[in-house]
């Protein structure tokens, strides 16, 4: 099992560390420094087809006429058996929202990085702010600054507000402010998804609606800076979200792209459209049915490249367990119950997320209950 944890004399601390933080200089080196250059097999072809992903559309569904509601499904589990992605439109989001969250994550990253570690992420945990990873990883750094987040729709859990204010200080809570609204927005139209996703897998509405109500879900700001020599770096390397379900918003740049049929495809950015995927506890939660798979975002030597990401998650005490009706001769148990803190917790400080980390898990929680 890939040891995950850098040692942390070599890289976090030492002087290394200083060296692979991505700041304006590293960025206007020629060379990257080699802890950033993926192996061969891995590096990002820079020019991918396209990847035809359905877009759906949120407001037919939820009008209730018959026939777009069994459109949607069709879609829906036509691109969820196969890799797990398909695009959101007509979702009713307000356009400013999305442009004033973008224009924020600017102003973030534009800081002075002592002012960006004032929120730094502590190892083992996944919230705070990250510089290149050093200190989790001690190869194939992605390179980008990342800064994530709680949501909890529970209101005595602290807010986002709050943990801006309390992590960066005052003049932030207009900043946390902004991103509570967004992921309030967010978490909603998690729920008109899940609902979508219950239809989809004939289990009906409310079943997977009712299990992310009062969700705990992980919000991150992705931060990709330009960089010299693109085809050999990654800005997040090849990987399937642990999470449920993803809800991203790309800004106009390329970048994202996914693995389908040993195929690396790209998913350009639509304006209107957000970009859903499923996620590991979502794999499990459809007993293997609906598909969370591998994907990557690459970089470009001319200009940032930012991205919005919500990861829905479900309270921690909720039991990843599928429904009955997906569990039959043909479609045996695949994986056991968990509850998404002890997923967390292996992907945090045991396991890189990939395409088998849900088998890796399997393997950790029977070896840890034997
Ligand atoms: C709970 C999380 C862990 C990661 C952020 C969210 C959901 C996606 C995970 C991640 C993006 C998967 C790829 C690797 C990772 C380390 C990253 O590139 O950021 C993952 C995040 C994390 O562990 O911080
Ligand atoms: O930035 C992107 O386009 C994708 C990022 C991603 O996959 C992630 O943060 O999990
Ligand atoms: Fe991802």
């Amino acid at each position: 099992m890939p040891v995950l944890i850098a040692p942390q004399n070599t890289i976090e601390n030492g002087l290394e560390g200083e060296k692979l933080k991505l700041d304006a200089s590293l960025m206007q080196n020629s060379s990257i420094p080699s802890q950033f250059i993926w192996p061969d097999h891995e590096k990002p072809c820079l020019k991918a087809p396209e990847l035809q992903v359905p877009p759906i559309d949120i407001k037919a569904f939820f009008s209730r006429d018959p026939q777009a509601v069994s459109t949607v499904c069709e879609k829906v589990n036509e691109a969820c058996k196969k890799h797990g992605f398909f695009l959101v439109v007509n979702h009713g989001v307000d356009t400013k929202l999305i442009a004033k969250a973008h224009k924020l994550i600017d102003d973030f990253f534009s800081m002075q990085l002592s002012e960006k570690q004032k929120a730094q992420r502590k190892v083992g945990e996944h919230c705070g702010y990250a510089n290149s990873f050093i200190g989790r990883f001690s190869s194939k750094l992605p390179w980008k600054e990342t800064l994530s987040f709680r949501y909890s729709d529970d209101k005595s859990s602290e807010s986002v507000e709050d943990y801006f204010v309390n992590v960066m200080g005052e003049d932030f809570r207009q900043f946390g402010r902004v991103y509570q609204e967004y992921c309030e927005v967010m978490s909603n139209l998690s729920l008109m998804i899940v609902e979508i996703l219950g239809m989809s897998l004939g289990v009906g509405r409310e079943y997977f609606r009712d299990f992310y109500e009062g969700n705990d879900s992980v919000m991150r700001l992705n931060y990709y800076p330009p960089c010299q020599t693109p085809e050999l770096a990654l800005g997040t390397g090849p990987h399937c979200d642990p999470t449920s379900l993803t809800i991203l918003h790309q800004d106009q740049v390329e970048g994202l792209q996914v693995f389908v049929d040993d195929i690396w495809y790209s998913v350009s950015p639509k304006e209107d459209a957000f970009v859903v995927n499923i996620g590991d506890t979502f794999m499990a939660l459809s007993n293997g049915i609906f598909k969370s798979c591998l994907h990557r975002a690459i970089v470009n030597n001319k200009i940032v490249r930012k991205s919005l990401a919500f990861f829905l998650c479900p309270n921690r005490d909720k039991v990843v367990t599928p429904p009955k009706e997906l569990i039959n001769t043909e479609n045996p148990r695949l994986y056991p119950d968990f509850t998404w803190p002890s997923l967390l917790e292996f992907t945090q400080k045991h396991y890189r997320a990939d395409t088998r980390t849900l088998e890796a898990f399997s393997r950790w929680l029977q070896e840890k209950n034997n």
